[in-house]
């Protein structure tokens, strides 16, 4: 199987081609090629599918073989791979995903893709659609204690699931012990992607992402999108900031309805693999 191994700010994926939509067994294909240890290495693989109301579709899975809806780094990557292998020849153009038909524009200079921007649609606030088990038309705020320690989030989907937390600092803070256990708090019944945040005097944002499916990762673009929204919505920024996170920064616009993603896309190697 062809492969091209992508990064979008270290947050890396396997991308390849399934055109003719064959039934394989991709959460395994995944699970197996997405191992450091014993396979190509990636947080996710992303197939290349045909589709009937956009131009392309990409499918995502997680590392551990579970099926995401969304990724805004992936779908960056996956705009610069279809312009980089010529299936589109045009700068603008839409991509449908588990989640909706997402429109990218991709910024070119010599031929080369410098940055992707996705609007990445509204944000979805009731409980159900999140899902989190919770009353009400929001989730803001809400306190949930974890083992040892009290946490306030705000719960909202980007097309996947997200508690976003702030803290006062991130840099020191155990992410690989509370985050498993909030993405598979019962609160969560599809699990959740958790964001822990910090605010910085700049106005801009700094954070840190537990991925569910994951683990921690460099970036994740929805995690970022959610984060934007609830600093927007607690009243802490302004409708535009940059995140910074580990693999480097994005830029969010959340002004109408829909959240604006601006950020790089890279491919790291090519190469064949037997599955
Ligand atoms: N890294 C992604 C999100 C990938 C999916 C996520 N782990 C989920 O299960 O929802 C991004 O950049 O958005």
């Amino acid at each position: 199987m062809e492969f091209t191994k992508m990064q979008g700010l270290g947050n890396d994926f396997i991308l390849t081609e399934n055109l003719m939509k064959l039934k394989r067994d991709w959460p395994n294909i995944a699970k197996k090629l997405c191992h450091r240890n014993l396979g190509i290495g990636a947080d996710g693989l992303i197939l290349v599918e045909p589709s009937n109301i956009a131009e392309y579709k990409m499918t995502i899975y997680n590392s551990d073989g579970s099926l995401a809806k969304m990724c805004g780094n992936g779908i960056r990557c996956f705009g610069k791979y279809l312009y980089d292998k010529r299936y589109l020849q045009k700068s603008e153009f839409s991509v449908e995903t588990d989640s909706g038909i997402k429109h990218l524009v991709l910024k070119i200079q010599f031929n080369k893709v410098v940055s992707v921007q996705v609007d990445m649609g509204p944000p979805f606030f009731e409980p159900k659609s999140i899902p989190v088990l919770a009353q009400g038309d929001k989730v803001v705020d809400k306190y949930l204690k974890v083992i040892d320690k009290g946490f306030t989030f705000t719960a909202l989907s980007m097309g996947n699931p997200h508690a976003v937390i702030f803290l006062d600092e991130i840099d020191n803070f155990p992410v690989e012990k509370y985050g498993p256990l909030i993405e598979k708090h019962s609160f969560f019944p599809d699990k959740v992607n958790v964001e822990f945040v910090s605010v910085k005097k700049d106005g801009s944002l700094k954070m840190r992402v537990w991925e569910r499916g994951v683990g921690e990762t460099q970036a994740c673009g929805t995690g970022a999108c959610a984060t934007l929204v609830a600093a927007r919505v607690k009243g802490v920024v302004n409708n535009t900031a940059k995140v910074h996170l580990k693999g480097g920064t994005l830029k969010i616009s959340w002004k109408g309805e829909n959240v604006l993603m601006t950020g790089p896309a890279e491919t790291v190697f090519t190469g064949n693999v037997t599955i």
